[in-house]
């Protein structure tokens, strides 16, 4: 849980707090002081030691007599978010020409090897340490609320219009796809004025996307829609032929409602490394980025892509994962990995 304003996005406190819950998965990670010498951490290939696996475990649930059915709807939500998010992947690989289920090994028990170059129509990186078996993602759901800020008066000085950061703009970074519901902040509107009232607000308090050609967008909330991110790893696995797409969300005035929304991030195994998800992208799919340049202009650079997880290095998505964690939560990450390693990955 993260109290209001107590999250950074580009060194700002954001005016949001937000419950995390993720996929119900036992704790895996071996903290090696409380072992006996014998035991290395190591599982099946897979380095348990590794401070990211603290990442993974339960969710801290609140007591059913508190929030009676809250656990019972969360998983509901949950199971059918995650399926859905499975299906758009097919979509995705659809779009991409390339073998329905080309990802799948991402999203269950498996073994991380390269697809063959039949399979993936030619794809070339490889992969080192071949035949660990996957472990499946753990996804992340937020609860987030944006409560009516006086700092985000009605003035429009740019001064206080950058005071009211519900969210700084950012990329979402916590994995492959994002499927974000906002949840619609009025009871549907039975006059035309309130119609307007309500259309106003949106514009005023929402989802903004940056346009390649660097204008804000507003993203309203549409009933019975989700918005969906591709989020950095996309766009580092593609090389930039997927743009992960640069969003904020302003926070709402004094005088509107409250904002809701639940992204839902779809996880990958915390121990993949970039190349490793490089493998499974065909030459085809990264040169469709020059004709995305031709159409949105420059994406990110090379170095852009490569810095968020070091490719072809030991570095892995679940380091990259809780570096932006310890980054956007400090003191959640001194209380529980200590200031050595939050000062570690933060620098
Ligand atoms: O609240 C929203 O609509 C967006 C939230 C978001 O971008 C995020 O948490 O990554
Ligand atoms: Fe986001």
């Amino acid at each position: 849980m993260t109290g209001f304003a107590e999250e950074i996005t580009l060194g700002k406190n954001d005016l949001r707090e937000q419950f995390d819950f993720a996929t119900e998965l036992p704790a895996i990670w071996q903290d090696l002081s409380n072992e006996l010498p014998t035991t290395n951490g190591n599982h099946h290939g897979h380095d348990l030691t590794q401070p990211y696996w603290r990442l993974r475990g339960p969710n801290q649930w609140p007591p059913e007599h508190l929030l009676p059915g809250f656990r019972a709807a969360f998983e509901a939500y949950h199971d059918a978010v995650q399926e859905l998010s499975y299906k758009f992947v097919h979509l995705i690989e659809e779009a991409f020409g390339i073998n329905i289920g080309t990802f799948n090994d991402f999203f269950r028990s498996s073994h991380t090897s390269a697809p063959s170059a039949h399979h993936n129509g030619g794809a070339n990186a490889s992969v080192s340490g071949g035949r660990r078996a996957n472990m499946p993602p753990q996804h992340r759901i937020k609860l987030l609320k944006y409560p009516p800020s006086s700092s985000n008066s009605s003035s429009n000085t740019d001064n206080l219009k950058e005071e009211g950061q519900g969210v700084g703009a950012h990329k979402d970074s916590s994995g492959w796809l994002t499927f974000l519901y906002q949840v619609p902040r009025r009871p549907a509107a039975e006059t035309e004025e309130a119609a307007g009232k309500e259309e106003e607000e949106e514009e005023e308090a929402c989802l903004q996307v940056l346009s390649p050609t660097n204008k804000w967008l507003p993203a309203p909330s549409i009933p019975g829609t989700f918005v969906v991110n591709f989020g950095k790893a996309m766009e580092s696995a593609t090389q930039g032929a997927m743009r992960a797409t640069v969003h904020r969300v302003r926070a709402p005035s004094a005088t509107s409602p409250v904002r809701y929304s639940i992204p839902f991030f779809q996880g990958l195994p915390l121990d993949m490394t970039m190349s490793e998800i490089r493998a499974f992208i065909p030459e085809s799919v990264r040169e469709l980025r020059q004709r995305q340049e031709e159409l949105d202009g420059e994406g990110p650079s090379d170095e852009e892509m490569d810095s968020w997880t070091q490719v072809g290095g030991w570095d892995s998505l679940g380091r990259a994962q809780l570096r932006k964690w310890v980054k956007s939560h400090p003191d959640v990450g001194g209380k529980w990995y200590g200031n050595e390693l939050v000062e570690a990955y933060s620098a």
